[in-house]
Order: C-alpha cells, then structure tokens, then sequence
C-alpha cells in the first residue's frame, strides 16, 4: 500500500508522462490528437518538432511546426538541440529539447507526434512517455486516405506508403507500443485513445485544481 502510494507522490512530482502518437504517414495521428486538444484543453501541449519540408495550406509556423531550411537544422542538430531527429520522405523533422521543456514547464500533458526512426531514438532517452501506434485498418485504406488528403504529390505518396508497410510491420514487434489502436472508426479510435490516456488527464486535472 505504501509502495503505491510513493509510486503516485513519485509520479505526481515528476509531472504528467509524455505520450508518443506514432504510426505511418495518414493514420490519423493528427486527427485523433486535435480532438483531443480540443477537449481536454489545458491538458495537453503538442511538442512542435522542426521539419524542412514545406508548409500546407492552413499550416502555421510555429503551431504546427517550425518550418526550417536543412541548413539550420543541420546546424541546430550539431549543437544538441535535439533530442531525435529523422529523415522521412525526402526531408527532416526533430523534436527540439525546448519543444518539449515548454510544454513541462506548464505542467501538461506533452504529445509527440512522431515516425518509427522517433520511437526508438526516443526509447534511448529518459522521456519515459506512454507509447501509441495509431495504424491505418489496411494499407488499401491509408492510401485511399492520403489521396483524399491532397496534400502529397505522386512521388511523396509512394515514398509515404513505403515507409507505411515498414512501419505496420515494425509496429508488431513486442514492447515496442504501451497501446496499439486501428484508427478504422474515428469514434471508437478516439475513445479507445482516452481510456489508454485517463490517469494521466486526471492527475494533470488535480493538479491544475490545486495551483
Ligand atoms: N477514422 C477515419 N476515417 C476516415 N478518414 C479518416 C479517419 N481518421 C483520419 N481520417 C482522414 O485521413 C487523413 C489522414 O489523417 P491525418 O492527417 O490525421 O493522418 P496523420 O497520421 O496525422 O498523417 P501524417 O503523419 O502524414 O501527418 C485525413 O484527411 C483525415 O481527415
Ligand atoms: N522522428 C520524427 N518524426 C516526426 C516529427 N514530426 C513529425 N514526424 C513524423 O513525420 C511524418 C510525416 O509528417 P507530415 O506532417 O509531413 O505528414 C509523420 O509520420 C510524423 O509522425 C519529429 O519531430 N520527429
């Protein structure tokens, strides 16, 4: 019992765990964490990572990402401002230190969302985040998603959808998710994603009444 109850004290002073969102490109990472976002706001803070590529249409820099050029990523990677970094699909995405310090220092709960390469680098940190691969029902209905996107050239699309098949196949292999989750129905994907997250929302809830 009084193991527990240090366990909690422990938890509640180290903060709220990260949580990664992993899974290929068009699961519905970025659906499924904008939902969350937006109702449970002040509980969340999303990590903007750095990338080189190239903004879409309704992006803002800063919110989404911040969009740099390779130069100064390259640059800002030298100097151990990263905590990972990775090449996907022609260009570069990271996850700076200081995306991640901003969100703890306001004592919410921080998601990165982030490709396979992440996961494991992240898994050579002391994050100690809660894992969740988000998978797509097939790879037929990723793609079929992702065109309906329209954000991906031909080129892009392909280079996506092989990184897919690598990622669905990775996905299976023991301990590598805390959670697993088939983004088939939007609903039943989103209520599975909060059970999976509601200690933690209720501890970044007792904390935020207390302050
Ligand atoms: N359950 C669902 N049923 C049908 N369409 C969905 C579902 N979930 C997401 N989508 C749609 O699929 C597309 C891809 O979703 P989303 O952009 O969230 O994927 P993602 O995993 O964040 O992709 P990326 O890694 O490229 O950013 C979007 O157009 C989204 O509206
Ligand atoms: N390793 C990292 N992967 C990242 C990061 N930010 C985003 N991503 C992943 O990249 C792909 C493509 O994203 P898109 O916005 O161009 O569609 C997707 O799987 C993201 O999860 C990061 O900081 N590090």
């Amino acid at each position: 019992m009084y193991m527990r109850y240090f366990a909690r004290l422990y938890s509640a002073m180290a903060g709220p765990r990260p949580v990664v969102l992993s899974g290929p490109s068009g699961a519905g990472k970025s659906t499924l964490l904008k939902k969350l976002m937006k109702e449970y706001n002040g509980v969340f803070g999303f990590s903007v990572s750095h990338t080189t590529r190239n903004p879409r249409p309704g992006e803002e820099n800063g919110k989404d990402y911040h969009y740099v050029t390779r130069e100064a990523m390259q640059a800002a990677i030298a100097k151990g401002e990263f905590i990972e970094s990775a090449e996907f699909s022609g260009n570069m995405y990271g996850t700076s230190r200081a995306a991640v310090e901003a969100v703890k220092a306001r004592n919410l709960i921080c998601i990165l969302d982030i490709d396979m390469q992440g996961v494991k680098n992240i898994k050579k940190t002391d994050l100690n985040p809660i894992y969740i691969s988000i998978q797509p029902p097939s790879l037929d209905v990723l793609e079929a998603r992702l065109r309906a996107r329209k954000t991906e050239s031909e080129e892009s699309l392909q280079r996506r959808l092989d990184a897919a098949k690598v990622d669905m196949e990775l996905s299976k292999e023991p301990d590598m998710f805390d959670v697993m989750i088939v983004n088939d129905n939007l609903e039943d994907a989103y209520g599975h994603l909060k059970d999976a997250l509601l200690e933690e929302i209720n501890m970044v809830k007792k904390i935020n009444m207390s302050s």
